[in-house]
């Protein structure tokens, strides 16, 4: 884990002091620059990349990755964030490589990005990353702040105490790693819980399956914990579903018969 600088002029800090900030829409603006340049160095952005942000608030992360990529794709709920963020960086080299959305990223058509960075809205997170996954084509990777817990469920593995439908589904479809700790401490105003940015590389190309068909099988799969598959079938009673649904697990065998429910 790369260590965070703390600065003693938080100088893009400065924009989070003047608006009020709405927590029921995940408003905790990063106040320290010193995890704001964290985040932006492990992005590894290149001068060629389209970067997605999803909501870039007062633009403390957006101001960093302007500097270093070709161009922002910013989507942003508030009206007041938009403003204060467009302020920021009128008449700055950087105000023609930054476009922004103005709506909410889950009802909205996405732009072509090479690489999403985003502080999420903690509420959003688990159909963001399914959209984002299902996205096509898909992006290189994306660099992305969760509460902890979240985090957590999304790199565990078979065994951990957080291994659970997401673990398996998201690691089917991209290689997860942990970045970094966040604490709540380095937002206005503090969430109640700590922080984890993790990077989601999509498989490319994806594994060849149907995703709603799949999901189907896993839910089967973790109803009954600490069972071994075989026996959860048999208890069940759609004995055709299950047969086909078996096949299908056979021919994902290194990908799931593994699986330890819990
Ligand atoms: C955790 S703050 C991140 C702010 C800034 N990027 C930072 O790191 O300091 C989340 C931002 O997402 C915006 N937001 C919340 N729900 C959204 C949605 N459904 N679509 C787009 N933006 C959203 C909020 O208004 C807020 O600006």
């Amino acid at each position: 884990m790369g260590k965070i600088k703390k600065t003693k002029n938080p100088k893009t800090a400065q924009n989070t002091q003047a608006l009020p900030f709405n927590t029921d829409r995940g408003q905790h603006i990063l106040k320290n620059p010193g995890v704001v340049n964290a985040i932006v160095e492990k992005s590894a952005l290149k001068a060629s990349d389209t970067v997605f942000e999803v909501g870039p608030g007062t633009g403390n992360l957006t101001v960093k990755m302007l500097e270093a990529a070709k161009k922002v794709v910013a989507c942003e709920i508030d009206p007041r964030m938009i403003s204060e963020l467009k302020k920021r960086v009128l008449g700055t080299p950087s105000q023609n490589k930054l476009e922004v959305r103005s709506g909410d990223v889950m009802k909205m058509e996405w732009p072509y990005f090479d690489v999403c960075v985003a502080n999420l809205p903690y509420q959003i997170s688990s159909p963001f990353v399914f959209k984002l996954l299902l996205q096509r084509p898909l992006p290189r990777y994306a660099v992305l702040m969760f509460q902890k817990e979240f985090a957590d469920r999304l790199i565990a593995k078979p065994g951990d105490k957080d291994y659970c439908r997401l673990s398996v589904n998201v690691q089917l479809l991209a290689k997860v790693d942990h970045l970094m700790k966040v604490k709540r401490t380095e937002f206005r105003p503090p969430p109640k819980v700590d922080s984890a940015v993790v990077r989601i590389a999509p498989k490319n190309p994806p594994p060849p399956i149907n995703f709603q068909e799949w999901e189907g099988l896993l839910r089967l799969c973790f109803l009954r914990k600490n069972k071994k598959l075989i026996s959860i079938f048999k208890q069940t009673n759609v004995a055709n579903l299950i047969e086909e649904n078996y096949r299908k697990v056979c021919s994902l065998k290194n990908k799931v018969i593994f699986l330890k429910l819990n």
